[in-house]
């Protein structure tokens, strides 16, 4: 047996995303505690509806509460190559999700977005990205692979995270952080991805995956010999340390993996 990642269920979305926020905001704490800054990587899905919702709650006024988006610089982990204001783009929906509504008192973030004049280039418009992720991360970590703060992650049906899918020759890339993919099973096919290696790399992994409608999907990565090769799995090899997963009572029915009761 390898390494198990935290499993955490709630009742419904919004004590989720309460626990959402307190796990987000360590993270933001330790970013800021290890250099000055919180660099943290967003998947699309449903996941930032669910991140807004944690991080647009009124807080409790402590300082461990407090959001401070100044010190945040987010990257996508995956974002599909379409024009930022396209209904398909990653950006535009963390856009009109979350960023479009943080009050001023919380701060701008960072926001790295793809360049859209190599949209007929994804494999340029990866290496571009690439370069963006080194531009923030060499001068600091002079590693050979990124180091995230935190990744917030979603769970397709099939097992996929970012926009590393079940089978792909993309899971064995080792060399690039971002790389291009022209045949994504879910539409639309052109995308770019963070690589399994700098995923891993990462300080904190969350997946967020709610409804029944993962509950198949979720008894097969956390109950299944066979889930540990799938894209999640592979991630979940983090262990405890650096993997959470929080869902819902619905995602989780039938689910045998054992939960954690509290962060
Ligand atoms: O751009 C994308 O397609 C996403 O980044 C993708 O990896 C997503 O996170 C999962 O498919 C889960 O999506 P849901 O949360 O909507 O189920």
């Amino acid at each position: 047996m390898g390494q198990q990642p935290n499993l955490y269920a709630f009742s419904d979305t919004t004590k989720l995303a309460k626990a959402l926020r307190t796990y987000v905001l360590r993270c933001q704490s330790a970013g800021s505690d290890r250099h000055g800054a919180f660099k943290v990587a967003l998947s699309g899905g449903s996941l930032p509806k669910t991140l807004a919702k944690a991080l647009l709650a009124p807080g409790d006024g402590s300082p461990a509460d407090r959001v401070d988006f100044s010190k945040w610089e987010i990257f996508f982990a995956d974002e599909r190559a379409v024009p930022l204001d396209h209904p398909d783009s990653n950006y535009k929906l963390l856009k009109d999700e979350l960023l479009d509504q943080i009050p001023t008192a919380l701060g701008s973030p960072t926001v790295h977005t793809i360049d859209t004049q190599y949209m007929d280039d994804v494999q340029e418009m990866a290496d571009q990205y690439q370069d963006a992720l080194m531009k923030s991360f060499a001068a600091k970590d002079s590693v050979k692979l990124p180091i995230f703060d935190l990744l917030l992650l979603g769970c397709g049906p099939d097992g996929h995270t970012c926009s590393l899918f079940p089978n792909h020759e993309l899971l064995r890339e080792s060399d690039a952080w971002v790389a291009a993919i022209e045949d994504s099973p879910k539409p639309p096919p052109k995308r770019i991805t963070l690589t399994l290696p700098v995923v891993t790399h990462a300080i904190k992994i969350a997946f967020v995956a709610t409804g029944e409608g993962k509950k198949d999907i979720l008894r097969v990565i956390l109950d299944t010999e066979e889930g540990r090769s799938l894209p999640c799995g592979l991630v979940n090899e983090g262990g405890a340390e650096r993997v959470s997963w929080f869902t819902d009572h619905g995602a989780v029915e039938g689910v045998g993996f054992p939960r954690r009761g509290s962060l």
